[in-house]
Order: structure tokens, then C-alpha cells, then sequence
């Protein structure tokens, strides 16, 4: 089984901007929301490619309701622990330029920690969990070290697509069978500015020698990187309109992770991961399968 955690889940609130204005009144002239969330996003599309999988997180309010229906309406399992207060509306603004505004999340109690951990008892040997995204300020950083603790006991394989501290903290010691940063977020940890594809192979090799399993270093429209200890791939991406990027690189994860369970070769995997993220950029709302298949021809592997 394939679980994936969000602990901020977000209402995505993507709106349009024309001639946007700071410090006046703007109006759109179109607005949309989505369920949002690293972990939710993954396990959308996830669900897209034909992949079921559970999840897991805080959730509260009535924003936390929207997407909880949000998901149902998808056939997309849950179980999160419910909280008092509201789950985080983020802002995706659209105008000349994409700029993102991200609350910071709920309040979540100690109790409402311990019951989430009690959760994970049914992780089995073979599962894989997806930790993803940002915590609320209240939930303090050794929630992941005791999550990553209950996988390594079990056998579960775990996938993480995490930054800032929480990044800087875990990747030292987590056995970890796939990280996706994006260039900003390795940089991030190095301390380092990443620019282009070199330093990202650079950087992104530090990270296979610390033992982690399968590494892509997302590179938005410069394309992505796949290091292994045994090989490394470049993916490019063709050229096209980004409508909504947001979600872009949790495609990326989710289609490698399908492929990878649908038994194709790292290769293939990353390749439909990459046309993932690209068919998610090209779009509105998150890619159907559909969208990222057709661009599969359209991403050029090269092996470094
Ligand atoms: N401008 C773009 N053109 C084509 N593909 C894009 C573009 N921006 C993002 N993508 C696709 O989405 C993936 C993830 O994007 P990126 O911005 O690196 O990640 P994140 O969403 O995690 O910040 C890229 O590897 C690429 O496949
Ligand atoms: O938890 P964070 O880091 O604040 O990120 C949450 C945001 O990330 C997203 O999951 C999109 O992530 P990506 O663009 O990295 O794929 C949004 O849906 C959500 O608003």
C-alpha cells in the first residue's frame, strides 16, 4: 500500500490577475480552488495513473471539509486525524508572473500528534510512504524523526519531498529510497545557489552518497535530473504555455512512483514522472494521465 502524509494540507485558492496592482483593489478575472498539499497532490495524480493509495494528515474546518469531500468525490482514500482548527488557504496568484503565498497552518494539540503516530501502526513490511510538504509551526521537526523511526522498524520505503529545516534535519541519517528537490530546495540545504544543470548534478550527487536510493533534482522548465549509484539520466522538457505550475513537481513524484510500481525501469519511470510535472505545468489543475502520456515522446533522456 502506498500512503502518503500531508501534514499542512492546503485549499489552493489559483487566481487570475490582469494589470495586477499592489496596494489597490485587484479583481480577478478568473479563480479556481483545488485541494492542495504536497501529499494530496501526489496521491491525485497517483490516482490519475491508476495507483490507489491513502491519505494521511491534519485536517480541520471547513476548509479541511472541502477537501476531505474534495477527495471522496475522487474515490482517493483518507484517514486523517481531525483537528480544531482551520486547514491553511494558499494563494496562487497568477498575473504577469506565478507568485505564491503559503500560510503558515493550524494549531495542531500534542494529543492530535500522538493519535497521527498511532496511525502509522498498520504500516506493513513493503509499504511505501510519501512524506511531503511543510509542517504547521506548532508541530515540532522530531515528528519526522519518529516517523522515519516506525518506517525503518517496519521495512517501509520511504519517499521525501520535504524543505527548509525539515530537509536540513532528516537527509543526513534517513535511509531514503527517493528525495525530489527542486533546484532551489538542494540548494537550500547546501547552502549553496544552484545555477543550472551542473551544480544541481553536482549537489544532487552529494545526496547519493549519502544512501539515498533514487534522487531527481526537479529543474522547472530547465528539466530534471535522475542520479543513482548507478546511473544518472537528464530529462528536457519541450517548450509550451505554463498555465498553473503549482503541483508541478508532486507530479513528478507521482508519476515515478507509478511507473515504478507498474514494474517499468528507473528510466521509464522518470521519464513519465518528468511528463508529469510538464503536463501539470501545461495545465490548469493537476495532469490527467491522458495529458502526460502524450508528452512522453516529448521528453529527451540522455544518460550522463
Ligand atoms: N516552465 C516549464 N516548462 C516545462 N515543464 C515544467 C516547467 N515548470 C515545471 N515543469 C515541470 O515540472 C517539474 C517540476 O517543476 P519544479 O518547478 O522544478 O518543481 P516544484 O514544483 O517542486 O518546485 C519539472 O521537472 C518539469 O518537468
Ligand atoms: O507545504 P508547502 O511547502 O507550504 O507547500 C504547499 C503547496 O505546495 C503544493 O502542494 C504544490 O507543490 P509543488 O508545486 O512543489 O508540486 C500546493 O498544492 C500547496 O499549496
Amino acid at each position: 500500500m502506498i500512503y502518503t502524509v500531508t501534514l499542512n494540507p492546503s485549499v489552493d485558492y489559483v487566481m487570475k490577475v490582469d494589470h495586477f496592482q499592489l496596494g489597490g483593489l485587484n479583481r480577478t478575472s478568473w479563480d479556481e480552488k483545488f485541494p492542495g498539499g504536497k501529499g494530496i497532490n501526489v496521491s491525485r495524480v497517483l490516482k490519475r495513473h491508476g495507483v490507489s493509495s491513502k491519505v494521511l494528515g491534519f485536517i480541520g474546518g471547513f476548509t479541511g471539509d472541502y477537501i476531505e469531500t474534495f477527495l471522496s468525490e475522487e474515490e482517493i482514500e483518507t484517514d486523517f486525524v481531525k483537528i480544531k482548527e482551520d486547514t491553511r488557504i494558499n494563494i496562487k496568484l497568477h498575473t504577469d508572473d506565478e507568485t505564491e503565498i503559503n500560510g503558515t497552518g493550524p494549531y495542531v494539540k500534542a494529543e492530535e500528534i500522538s493519535e497521527f503516530l498511532h496511525k502509522l501502526d498498520f504500516l506493513r513490511k513493503g509499504d511505501i510512504i510519501v512524506l511531503a510538504g511543510s509542517m504547521p509551526r506548532s508541530v515540532p521537526l522530531s515528528i519526522y524523526h519518529a516517523i522515519i523511526h516506525i518506517c525503518e522498524e517496519k521495512n517501509v520505503s520511504i519517499i521525501a519531498d520535504l524543505s527548509g529545516e525539515v530537509l536540513k534535519q532528516i537527509s543526513p541519517s534517513a535511509k531514503l529510497f527517493l528525495m525530489k528537490p527542486n533546484h532551489y530546495e538542494l540548494g537550500e540545504l547546501f547552502g549553496v545557489r544552484i545555477q543550472g544543470i551542473e551544480d544541481a548534478y553536482i549537489y544532487g550527487q552529494k545526496l547519493v552518497e549519502k544512501n539515498i536510493e533514487n534522487v531527481i533534482v526537479s529543474l522547472a522548465g530547465e528539466g530534471a535530473l535522475f542520479l543513482t549509484k548507478e546511473v544518472s539520466y537528464f530529462a528536457s522538457v519541450p517548450e509550451g504555455a505554463v498555465k498553473n505550475s503549482a503541483g508541478a513537481g508532486d507530479s513528478v513524484v507521482a508519476g515515478f512512483l507509478s511507473g515504478f510500481v507498474n514494474g517499468k525501469t528507473r528510466k521509464e519511470a522518470f521519464r513519465l514522472g518528468v511528463a508529469s510535472g510538464t503536463a501539470t505545468a501545461f495545465s490548469i489543475e493537476l495532469c490527467t494521465s491522458e495529458e502526460a502520456t502524450k508528452l512522453m515522446k516529448e521528453i529527451k533522456i540522455t544518460r550522463l
